[in-house]
């Protein structure tokens, strides 16, 4: 059966969109695995899939590359709501508000959750910061904004081996549901932030990573908030308070429209 997809990047985290709303569409772990796969299928970081929603303007499903379903992916947010013009999307990680400004969209995630069950963690454990390390990366925090953080803040980023690091922290039985690795450094009042996704790797932009550290950060007072974080495929702005949910804004590009045989 052919479906058109809509191929879209934010800042260079790239997705496959299917719209699901109009005539239902079942995915599976190897369904997913073989549209994200970018040699046998489409190719794209995460699969997001679109259904009506009783709760919102629609529902965003979230399958990451490894075919995992996820509860909230930030780039893909803005893609769909500059897709769809939706102004709220009901997701596993909770209900989320947008809107289109020019050529940006700024989201507004939910209220972040610190508590070792809210990540979550395997046990018990202080979280801000954890007292754990992996090789030079230790005592980082754990913040849970709709999906698990791990943020570890470092003196130089490219003294880290993120690719040869990530795979074992993302796995670490701590994490009983995995969890995305974000390692940053602070220059000049703004974050620059590099991220191991948990179910696709290092990508060139993480939306809930760069939420995550910048709230990390804030709380550690290393910036004050509105804070510009600098990815390899570009910058979002984060503001957030304590107590209040967390907003970002930055920008959402359509490349192509398709058809794929399903
Ligand atoms: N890998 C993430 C999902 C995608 C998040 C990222 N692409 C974003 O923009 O927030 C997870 O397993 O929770």
């Amino acid at each position: 059966m052919l479906r058109q997809f809509h191929k879209m990047h934010g800042l260079g985290n790239d997705f496959v969109i299917l719209d699901a709303r109009a005539e239902p569409l079942e995915i599976t772990e190897g369904l997913a695995r073989h549209i994200a796969d970018r040699r046998d299928g489409v190719g794209c970081d995460q699969l997001i899939l679109l259904e009506p929603s009783t709760l919102a303007d629609l529902r965003m499903r979230i399958f990451n590359a490894d075919g995992s379903e996820v509860q909230s992916c930030g780039n893909a947010t803005r893609c769909v709501i500059s897709l769809t013009g939706a102004a709220t999307i009901e997701t596993a990680g909770g209900l989320l508000e947008g809107a289109t400004h020019g050529d940006e969209v700024e989201v507004t995630l939910i209220e972040p959750r610190f508590d070792w069950d809210a990540i979550p963690l395997a046990y018990p454990m202080p979280t801000n910061p954890m007292p754990m390390g992996w090789e030079n990366l230790d005592r980082p925090q754990a913040i849970n904004v709709g999906n698990p953080h791990l943020v570890f803040f470092v003196e130089d980023l490219d003294d880290i081996d993120i690719e040869g690091l990530g795979p074992g922290i993302e796995t670490d039985p701590v994490f009983p549901e995995r969890i995305n690795v974000n390692v940053a450094s602070i220059e000049g009042g703004a974050i620059r932030l590099r991220t191991f996704e948990r179910g696709a790797g290092l990508t060139r932009a993480c939306g809930t990573g760069a939420c995550a550290t910048a709230i990390a950060a804030i709380r550690a007072r290393l910036v004050t908030s509105p804070v510009t974080v600098h990815m390899a495929g570009g910058s979002l702005a984060i503001s957030w308070v304590p107590g209040q949910p967390v907003r970002m804004r930055g920008a959402a590009t359509h490349v192509f429209k398709g058809m794929i045989d399903l």
